[in-house]
């Protein structure tokens, strides 16, 4: 057995994102979306993130991709600190951490082919073959039937896949997965979440798991972070976080939404079963 520390491949240290905004008299307000995060994602492992609306999750995504200006702090990848690097450097280190959007509906483009959607950030990149394009629909489990197909013909869950296809096809270390399977059907929820356990292995893809259910994220997580206000006020594995958490506000997030154990097929409304 290898015993050498994982490989972080994302670190973001003590991060922190202000707004600024007029109150109803006119008053300047600085509201700290993001304020003193920090967290090291290994390599091959996930990182589930739970947090009430508003605690500043999706400020957080989008820091990371360069969306939000930090106030101060660093984001690295791969241990480059992207702060640091020229804009082509840059590109090409994001290029290493991949965002699956929430809703698989309005994120694709409706006029463009599965086999176009998927072609985009190859081409971009200028690594296009058809070939890699069909290869990677195959990964996720769509057939070459799927190729000329466009977003309105497939199902929601299909149309997750095609997402998790493009993501996927400039070969990146990690996965942002913000809410990626909450607008599907339950029915089809456990089939996305093992698709990325499968793809997860098969790559050694780390992923940053953003959801609201937390049966979910507690089947695909190694390790949870529970977000309030801005902050990290939890960390650790997630039997730690979910069997015996320490912080009050995660005490009441597990109370105010029952947590079925995905270990026990009486509890696992969506079939998730640990392997
Ligand atoms: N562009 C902005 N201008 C001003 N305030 C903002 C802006 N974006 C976010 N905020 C504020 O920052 C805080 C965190 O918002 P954020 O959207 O990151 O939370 P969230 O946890 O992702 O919520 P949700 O799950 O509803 O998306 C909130 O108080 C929000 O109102």
């Amino acid at each position: 057995m290898n015993d050498s520390p994982a490989e972080t491949v994302l670190a973001v240290d003590d991060l922190q994102v202000h707004f600024s905004t007029r109150g109803s008299r006119g008053a300047r307000r600085t509201i700290r979306a993001v304020d003193g995060v920090s967290f090291a994602l290994r390599r091959g492992e996930t990182l589930g993130l739970v947090g009430e609306s508003g605690c500043g999750k999706s400020t957080l995504v989008r820091t990371i991709f360069g969306l939000n200006t930090p106030v101060s702090g660093s984001i690295e990848v791969l241990g480059h600190r992207l702060a640091g690097l020229s804009s082509r450097r840059r590109r090409a280190i994001q290029n290493r951490v991949q965002l699956v959007f929430q809703d698989p509906y309005s994120s694709l483009n409706p006029r463009l082919t599965a086999h176009d959607i998927v072609a985009e950030p190859l081409r971009i990149a200028g690594r296009y073959s058809r070939g890699t394009v069909a290869s990677l629909l195959d990964d996720v489990g769509l057939g070459a039937d799927a190729l000329a197909k466009r977003p309105a013909q497939f199902s929601g869950g299909q149309r997750q896949r095609i997402g998790i296809a493009r993501a996927l096809a400039l070969h990146p270390d990690v996965l942002v997965l913000d809410e990626p399977v909450s607008a599907l059907d339950v029915s089809v929820q456990a089939q996305v979440i093992n698709l990325l356990k499968d793809l997860q292995e098969k790559h050694s893809l780390s992923y940053l798991f953003i959801a609201h259910d937390l049966s979910v994220v507690r089947y695909l997580s190694d390790r949870v972070a529970v977000m309030q206000k801005g902050k990290l006020v939890e960390v650790g594995s997630k039997d730690q976080v979910f069997d015996a958490p320490e912080h009050p506000y995660t005490r009441s997030l597990l109370a105010s939404i029952p947590v079925a154990d995905p270990r026990r097929r009486a509890d696992a409304p969506t079939q998730l079963q640990e392997s």
